[in-house]
């Protein structure tokens, strides 16, 4: 299905071929088309730059690497050896790939490189590669190369035509690789990497293979433009292509226009080209620089999301804007040419959709209406669900008397406490209902340079049990939670998942085996709806799905911790246990064997915590394993069918919760010293 945007791109995309076709009919002058023709070169460049780090959120500093070796390909290739024009295209737009490639093989696979040092490496490429054609003369040894203008096929009509359409068609290609990656299965994969690539790598998402993708992507569009580039030009130098301005202006034609839509990129450059050229027309080149600088910190400070973000919102006002304005300065013609009018009106309409989406701006405007999220919403819990299959009767009293211990002092919940009650305990329930072995872990050992995390682990973990991982802080609950969803390896030992040697494995390849997570502190998807956040297991969980497929599911898993009616909010609307219920409700989605949930319930008020153990005990009852790390003992001893505790790295005790929770080995190492904290 062609979606609204697609058919607007393919309009535009004619109504623009039939300018340059009809330019003289048109009466439009070589300098219009020279004007459109930049534009062009920089909505490819800008876009280029956008798959790669608007999308995935890998900075990169060393856009001028692909034009320059763009430009150069076909300036070497045809200006001094002959070779046709056309071919050269491919042939740049080729050797920009394995450019890129070469890179992303270093950055991700040597290095695992992110942030500041990714974008320094980046930056770095482009300068190796200016200094060796300086040097080099079988590239032009500083000299520059002229690049001979091809033969222009008669339906061109005249070179600067032929140019303009030339690179509109390169333009279009890298804005429709845009728009197809952001609807995508590849976009959501780079949106995750974005938000928080370690979660996208354990859910699923084989985060390598994406960000490859991306740098592919952004190679061979950045290079097939630098080609044509080299051709506009017409003069190729080492400034020229491989000067600091093609990394600054991407960067901020990029943030200008928004980085996370196809569309932001060419906001930006339309904006930027057009405001440089009327600079440039007032003998105000010199301001560039500072005009630049001054719209890159003001948009960080008042509008990071960028323009098109704040224009979406008020498409009406900014269009009534850019008309009022542009069609008044043309109207009074007491200044300027159509330009001057048209950049105005740009001008002022961004400004507007700014202001009009600021924070202030929104709160005048909101003045005396009631708040977007009802207050229910914060209040709905499990019981407001119908499960089937759910154990009414098992619910842990609202309010009851609660061990408020935080982690690291869990003593008043030692055995005997009030805290732990009577009646149905997790080992009572689950006992006679055990299956395989799901989970080997063979004397396994983690090491932080001179930090034994964890020393020889051996651990069983059956289909059908529900283990509480318990011990002191520091013990290595988490490293171990690490261990088996991949995020570490071990230094020692051999981790199986039902029967397979998941030791080395990649932890989206661990997550296709069965095994799901949660995280301590909750790592959702920021820029994505919270139905969004589930579907996103469901599309890279074992069954593959697209998104479309993917989304009722993920209502059905929202409904059973009682998120359903949030679906359309995000991450930023929700509360802690909001957040950790979502957690649960992402992990399940990826249709896991084996849950792990590290201290899902941390920082919850005893409300939250019994209807977060309905929502654990249902998830159990599903069929799930689940192995849980908690301070809470009563919350332990009313789900867990077995304890296993680790003390300075080592298994202490593993079995029936009442048994270990008085054992005295337990209450000594953990219990009892904690106790008299
Ligand atoms: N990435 C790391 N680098 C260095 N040391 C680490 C790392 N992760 C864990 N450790 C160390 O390993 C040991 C075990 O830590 P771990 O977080 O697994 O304990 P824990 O039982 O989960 O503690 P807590 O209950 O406080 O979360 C600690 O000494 C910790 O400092």
């Amino acid at each position: 299905m062609i979606r609204r945007g697609g058919i607007g791109l393919l309009v535009a995309f004619l109504v623009l071929v039939a300018v340059g076709a009809f330019s003289d009919q048109l009466g439009l002058s070589s300098f219009y088309l020279i004007l459109l023709g930049s534009i062009c070169f920089w909505i490819a460049q800008a876009t280029s730059w956008n798959i790669l780090s608007g999308y995935s959120g890998y900075f990169s500093f060393g856009q001028a690497a692909y034009v320059g070796v763009g430009a150069y390909t076909t300036a070497v290739l045809s200006g001094r050896h002959g070779v046709n024009f056309f071919l050269t295209v491919p042939l740049a737009a080729l050797l920009c790939g394995l450019l890129a490639l070469g890179v992303g093989a270093v950055a991700f696979r040597l290095g695992s490189l992110r942030g500041e040092i990714f974008a320094l490496l980046t930056l770095a490429v482009p300068f190796i590669l200016a200094a060796f054609a300086r040097i080099n003369r079988s590239v032009d040894g500083g000299q520059g190369t002229t690049v001979p203008i091809p033969e222009v096929p008669d339906a061109f009509g005249a070179l600067p035509q032929f140019q303009y359409l030339l690179a509109l068609l390169i333009a279009a290609i890298a804005v429709a690789a845009a728009y197809a990656i952001q609807h995508s299965r590849t976009g959501s994969a780079l949106a995750a990497i974005r938000d928080a690539e370690d979660v996208a790598e354990v859910m699923g998402v084989a985060t390598f293979r994406y960000k490859m993708l991306a740098m592919l992507i952004s190679g061979v569009l950045g290079g097939a433009a630098g080609s044509v580039y080299a051709l506009q030009i017409g003069f190729v130098t080492v400034e020229s292509v491989f000067g600091l301005t093609i990394p600054l202006f991407v960067i901020v034609m990029g943030v200008l226009g928004g980085r996370t839509h196809w569309l932001g990129p060419v906001i930006g450059a339309v904006l930027i080209v057009t405001l440089q050229d009327r600079l440039s027309s007032y003998g105000l080149d010199a301001w560039n620089s500072i005009i630049l600088g001054g719209i890159l910190a003001l948009l960080v400070a008042v509008s990071p999301d960028g323009l098109y973000a704040r224009l979406r919102a008020r498409p009406l006002a900014a269009l009534g804007a850019l008309v009022v304005v542009s069609g008044g300065l043309a109207v009074l013609n007491a200044w300027g040419e159509v330009l001057d009018w048209l950049v105005v009106g740009m001008l002022v309409a961004s400004l507007l959709a700014i202001v009009l989406g600021s924070r202030w701006a929104t709160a005048w405007l909101r003045r005396g209406r009631p708040a977007a999220v009802p207050d229910e919403a914060a209040t709905a819990t499990a019981d407001d669900v119908t499960v089937p299959g759910d154990a009414a009767g098992d619910a842990v009293p609202a309010g009851s008397a609660e061990s408020t211990v935080p982690a690291g002092a869990p003593g008043s919940g030692a055995p005997g406490d009030a805290e732990i009650e009577a009646g149905e305990t997790g080992a009572s329930r689950g006992a006679d209902q055990l299956g395989a072995v799901l989970v080997e872990c063979r004397q396994v050992a983690r090491y932080f340079g001179g930090v034994h995390a964890l020393e020889d682990v051996t651990l069983d973990i059956r289909a059908g049990e529900l283990v509480g991982l318990v011990g002191p802080n520091g013990s290595g609950k988490t490293t171990l939670i690490n261990l088996l969803s991949g995020a570490f390896r071990p230094t020692r030992g051999v981790i199986r998942l039902d029967g397979r040697d998941i030791t080395r494995l990649a932890p989206h390849k661990i997550a296709h085996v069965g095994m799901a997570r949660t995280y301590q502190i909750p790592r959702p998807f920021d820029s994505m709806t919270i139905r969004d956040n589930v579907a996103m297991a469901v599309m890279f969980g074992p069954e593959s799905l697209p998104l479309n497929r993917a989304r009722p599911i993920a209502e059905q898993h929202l409904a059973t911790v009682a998120l359903d009616h949030l679906a359309d909010a995000y991450p930023a609307d929700l509360n802690l246990h909001q957040r950790q219920l979502l957690e649960m409700a992402r992990a399940v989605a990826s249709n896991p064997k084996v849950l792990l949930l590290d201290e899902a319930l941390a920082g919850l008020n005893p409300a939250e915590v019994d209807n977060a153990v309905r929502v654990v005990r249902r998830i159990h009852e599903s069929g799930i394993t689940i192995v849980i790390v908690e301070h809470l003992l009563r919350v332990l001893n009313q789900l867990a069918t077995r304890l296993v505790v680790l003390d300075r790295g080592t298994c202490l005790a593993d079995g029936e919760p009442q048994t270990v929770l008085n054992d005295p080995a337990v209450i000594r190492a953990y219990l009892g010293r904690q106790a008299h904290v």
